[in-house]
């Protein structure tokens, strides 16, 4: 069978469906073709599944907390680990089958189940079937790095994806890597009553953020019991009679960390190398990712790469923020650019991580004149009466536009308060601007204008 479109969208993740539609609406013949569930990472592995398990581990650590509150659970609380499994895949299912829907009902949009794989530029085999269209949206994303088989040796291992289909809850997990997927699983997992155990390479977690961040969140995760080993070298496993044991420093068998269950959290890769790129001509760099220019467009004409895949980012909202940039460019003649994107992201632990901009670490290595504003979430209001006082609020500013640069909120309600300086940066308005609005009280936000006037320089620790 040969069939023309006027676009192809490869991958149902968070950019080709949306981009599927405006060319619907558009009034384009569209072809978009998924080879697995739709909805892609975030909806069934990603995101979603994962922050409605955070949910449940909120509650079970809010049970747990609850005589501290004047509330207490007669016989103490239990968490049943089916069930929480259970109300995550509703959640997942219905969002995956949402998507589904959605997409197949766009007028003009032709829904082809298959492996997506180039031919040439302009053709793409799915099965029997040709594919021929001048212009072709790739948005595969990626899937979790493997662990190599001299590391393994023998040991299954799980990842963000066979750990959905977990059944029972691991006696004791270890986590291989400790920033966001490492870390968003650890503490769920100790919080739903499994004993875990984080070994993160070199000195610290979440390896992007300032030391001090890295610091304060470690000391989170420990006190709900979560045993986090930085510094871990000489990593490999081994089976242990019906366990697993985990080398994590050179030397010594006995530190050696013997557990039930190990997740490998040590980043992802793009799922590029089954797609035929090289017999359509489009450019990958050394670790696979699509190299694109800033309106997403691949070294070849009429091929653009999308979300995950790209390496640009490695969010839902920078995936569905691609899709905003090639709808702009293609169809509103508006020149949006991937630089106009401010970084941000949260990391889900409880109380999670908000950052935006740039780091401490990052501000001092420019050379830029910086300023620097802290309060610790014990002198925040909100948080006290939430019995969250764990965290803090920092701001950074240039010291010459005094535009904010860049913010780590780490505490209570940090992903959404983050919102009112990100919107700041956006309007590229002075901090001025927000140090005068009147925030409504008992908030987070509220304690923002205090913390932006209260700047001192940044100086290297
Ligand atoms: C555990 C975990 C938690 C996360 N939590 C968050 C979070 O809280 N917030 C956040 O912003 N981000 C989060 N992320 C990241 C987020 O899930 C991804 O950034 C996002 O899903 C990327 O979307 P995408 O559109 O690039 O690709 P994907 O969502 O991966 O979708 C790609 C789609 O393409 C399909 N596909 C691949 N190859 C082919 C082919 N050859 N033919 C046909 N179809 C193909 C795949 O089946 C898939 O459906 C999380 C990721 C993980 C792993
Ligand atoms: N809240 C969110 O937005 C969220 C949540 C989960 C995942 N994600 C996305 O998924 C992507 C993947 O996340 P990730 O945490 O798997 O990858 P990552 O690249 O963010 O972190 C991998 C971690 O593993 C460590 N590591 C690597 N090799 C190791 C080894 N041999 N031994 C010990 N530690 C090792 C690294 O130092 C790093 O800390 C992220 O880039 C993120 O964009 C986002």
């Amino acid at each position: 069978m040969d069939d023309t479109f006027d676009a192809i969208v490869i991958g149902t993740g968070q950019a080709g469906p949306a981009l599927a539609g405006r060319l619907s609406q558009a009034g384009w013949r569209v072809a978009v073709v998924e080879r697995h569930r739709f909805g892609g990472t975030c909806v069934n592995t990603g995101c979603i599944p994962t922050k409605a398990m955070v949910a449940s581990a909120h509650v079970a650590s809010l049970l747990q907390r609850g005589a501290e509150y004047g509330v207490s659970v007669p016989g103490g609380a239990q968490v049943d680990f089916p069930a929480v499994m259970a109300r995550k895949s509703r959640i997942s299912g219905r969002s995956s089958q949402n998507v589904e829907q959605w997409v197949r009902g766009m007028p003009g949009v032709t829904v082809i189940q298959g492996h997506a794989r180039f031919e040439e530029a302009g053709v793409v085999r799915v099965g029997e079937r040709l594919l021929r269209s001048p212009r072709i949206f790739v948005n595969v994303g990626g899937r979790a790095s493997e662990l190599a088989p001299e590391i393994r040796n023998g040991v299954t291992v799980l990842n963000n994806a066979s750990l959905m289909a977990l059944e029972r809850l691991p006696e004791h997990l270890g986590v291989v890597g400790g920033s966001y997927v490492g870390l968003e699983f650890a503490q769920m997992f100790r919080r739903f009553g499994a004993r875990v155990t984080v070994l993160q390479r070199g000195a610290q977690i979440v390896p992007r953020e300032d030391a001090d961040v890295a610091r304060a969140l470690q000391q989170i995760l420990e006190r709900e019991g979560v045993e986090i080993r930085t510094g871990s070298e000489c990593f490999a496993l081994r089976p242990e009679g019906d366990r697993i044991a985990a080398r994590w420093r050179c030397g010594d068998e006995q530190d050696d960390i013997v557990c039930t269950h190990v997740l490998n959290a040590t980043g992802r890769r793009p799922n590029t190398d089954d797609l035929g790129l090289d017999r359509a001509g489009v450019r990958v760099d050394a670790r696979g990712y699509i190299e694109v220019d800033e309106q997403l467009r691949t070294s070849v004409e009429g091929i653009w790469a999308l979300g995950d895949c790209n390496g640009r980012g490695a969010f839902t909202h920078t995936a569905y923020n691609d899709f905003e940039i090639v709808a702009a460019n293609l169809l509103d003649k508006d020149p949006r650019r991937l630089s106009d994107r401010i970084p941000a992201y949260a990391l889900y632990t409880d109380p999670p991580l908000a950052r935006i901009g740039i780091t401490s670490g990052e501000a001092l290595a420019s050379g830029r004149p910086t300023l620097i504003g802290e309060r610790p979430m014990s002198r925040v209001g909100r948080a006290v009466q939430k019995g969250e006082e764990q965290g803090f609020l920092r701001v950074l500013v240039d010291a010459q536009t005094r535009h904010l640069v860049g913010a780590t909120l780490l505490g209570v309600d940090a992903d959404e308060a983050v919102h009112a300086l990100l919107t700041l940066m956006y309007a590229r308005q002075p901090v001025d601007t927000v140090q005068r609005a009147v925030f409504i009280h008992p908030t987070v936000s509220e304690l923002l204008p205090t913390v932006l006037g209260s700047l001192r320089p940044l100086e290297a620790p």
